[in-house]
């Protein structure tokens, strides 16, 4: 919609006629800076077995996470937050992106029925059993499965995204506290926008806010569930035989003090 400042960015283009310059809207910037699906190089020719896929899922995620601290040095609003607040806002929330980018990919790619990891990669029933975290890939499937049911569109699952980035804080705040609630506050008005397309500004819109918010809760559950799976995996790796790339063990060895220690806060949309 044309607010007041962009009204005054018409540029006049010869007599009596203007040319709206419209500044791009923050979804298509979100669409532009979303990175591409990543390849996991998984060597189906081994055996499924639990250390190979799980070490396989390691290494995705290595790739993953390098693509994700590129997007947010480019995500609107990122830059202006100190470094040190990028870098927690980062760690805290890594494993959370990662799933959610997982559900979207399985809701687009295979309609919310298998684990879309990478093109390369994808977990059926049996991969999920012999990965050793089948209860933890159902939850995911779950949510993906909402995904198909709530029918989401592509600009509200970016802005939920970035939502995500910004919602699990230290307990003693941020170093620029207002900056990073400002951020926030702009993303859960792009939402708002986003949900109001989706809906075409009906009676339904508030509803469907109310839906996906809860869904953005229902994320943090889940994760906090694999964020366990992966302190345990990642303290008994050498027993385990599951590969961590050097990206993951500097995010993990980092979290795991924070996490354990109380020291992370969620920021939840609904009370319990
Ligand atoms: C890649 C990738 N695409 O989505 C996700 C997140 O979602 C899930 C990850 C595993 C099982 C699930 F059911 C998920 F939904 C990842 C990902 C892979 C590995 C790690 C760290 N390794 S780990 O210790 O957590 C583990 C899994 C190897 C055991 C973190 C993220």
């Amino acid at each position: 919609e044309l607010n007041a400042s962009a009204a005054n960015a018409l540029v006049p283009h010869g007599p009596g006629g203007v040319t709206p310059f419209l500044p791009p809207s923050i979804c298509s910037v979100l669409e532009l800076i979303e990175p591409e699906e990543v390849y996991s190089g998984y060597d189906n020719t081994m055996p499924d077995t639990t250390d190979h896929l799980l070490s396989s899922l390691n290494r995705l995620a290595g790739k993953q996470m390098v693509r994700m601290v590129k997007w947010a040095k480019v995500l609107p609003g990122f830059r202006g937050l100190p470094i040190e607040d990028q870098i927690t806002l980062i760690q805290y929330s890594w494993m959370c992106l990662s799933s959610f980018c997982l559900s979207w990919r399985s809701y687009k790619h295979t309609n919310a029925q298998m684990l879309y990891f990478a093109p390369d990669f994808i977990f059926n029933e049996d991969r999920m059993q012999q990965s050793a975290m089948y209860d933890l890939c159902l939850g995911m499937r779950q949510v993906s499965q909402e995904f198909l049911r709530l029918q989401l569109t592509y600009d509200e699952f970016l802005s939920m995204k970035v939502l995500l980035l910004l919602s699990t804080v230290p307990k003693e705040g941020l170093k620029n506290q207002a900056a990073f609630e400002e951020m926030r506050v702009n993303y859960i008005k792009e939402l708002r926008r986003s949900v109001g397309k989706a809906t075409n500004n009906s009676g339904q819109t508030w509803q469907r806010f109310f839906q996906l918010t809860k869904l953005l809760d229902a994320m943090h559950d889940l994760v906090g569930n694999l964020l366990d799976f992966c302190f345990y995996t990642f303290r008994e790796s050498q027993a385990l035989k599951v590969e961590f790339p050097e990206m993951l063990v500097e995010i993990i060895s980092d979290q795991i003090l924070k996490v354990e220690s109380g020291l992370t806060h969620t920021i939840y949309f609904h009370k319990k």
